[in-house]
């Protein structure tokens, strides 16, 4: 992923953080609230890196661009570190989520009940199905799509979940854009095209196993080859043909 730097909100009260940074952020939250669950007060680098999954190095230089944030000898202070990854995170008020497409993965992450806790609240639900619009899931009820511009004013909503088909996604994306909403989170497999101060991510579940697919084909792959050897007859055959351009010589 390229080295972005955190964009308009730059200045002296912001920090500029490099992309990476900003994307393991969150991590390092999950690991500080476990720790201040566990009753910690103060963490050694080495423990907090552990804990989210990264090395200490990496982790002291992303932290160092939050300011002072470790003393030597004693480590983090916990709950100084939550309030200021929640402060950089803009996580300090819940965010209010709109979730469009009520579907089998809209109706998975309509009920799903952590985001609380993570800082986000969804509040409203969308389809364009006369057939889900008035269900209740988790205490809300699925309003049609049309009803989108009125609803993300009333519940300042900047950001929202695309869950619709892909065919659908670019639609609805713009619809979004046009009521106000300034970040979009799709679960679509297509490309969304937004205007200039809306950003998009993808989350897509196929092309992670791909990757571990690729791994897993690598890792059969290097068992699978033969001991190293001195070129004899095959290999000397092998090396011809590669310098006559990849043929396979006759046996
Ligand atoms: N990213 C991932 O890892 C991942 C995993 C599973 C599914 N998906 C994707 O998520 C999407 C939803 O999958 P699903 O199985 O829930 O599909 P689904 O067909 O069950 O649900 C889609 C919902 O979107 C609604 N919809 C369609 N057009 C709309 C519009 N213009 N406005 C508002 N609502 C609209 C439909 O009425 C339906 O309720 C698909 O694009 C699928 O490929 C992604």
């Amino acid at each position: 992923m390229s080295q972005q730097r955190t964009g308009p909100a730059d200045g002296p009260d912001f920090p500029d953080l490099p992309e990476a940074t900003v994307a393991r952020l969150p991590e390092y939250l999950r690991a500080l609230h476990h720790l201040a669950e566990e009753g910690h007060d103060t963490v050694s680098s080495e423990g907090l890196a552990a804990a989210a999954g990264v090395n200490s190095a990496k982790l002291r230089k992303d932290l160092s661009h939050l300011g002072r944030t470790g003393t030597r000898g004693v480590g983090y202070d916990v709950s100084l570190l939550i309030d200021q990854i929640e402060h950089v995170l803009g996580l300090t008020h819940r965010r209010a989520v709109a979730l469009v497409g009520v579907g089998n993965l809209g109706h998975a992450l309509a009920g799903y009940a952590g985001f609380g806790s993570r800082g986000f609240r969804i509040a409203a639900l969308f389809d364009a199905d006369p057939g889900r619009v008035g269900e209740h899931i988790n205490g809300l009820v699925v309003r049609h799509i049309d009803d989108l511009p009125e609803v993300v004013e009333q519940e300042s909503i900047s950001i929202a979940v695309i869950a619709t088909p892909a065919h659908a996604a670019q639609h609805v994306t713009d619809r979004l854009v046009a009521a106000g909403v300034t970040s979009v989170l799709n679960f679509a497999p297509c490309v969304l095209n937004v205007p200039e101060g809306v950003d998009v991510r993808k989350v897509d579940l196929a092309i992670e196993l791909q990757i571990l697919s690729f791994h897993e084909h690598r890792k059969s792959a290097l068992t699978a080859l033969p001991p190293v050897r001195k070129p004899g007859r095959v290999g000397q055959d092998l090396q011809r043909a590669n310098r006559l351009g990849g043929e396979a010589v006759g046996s």
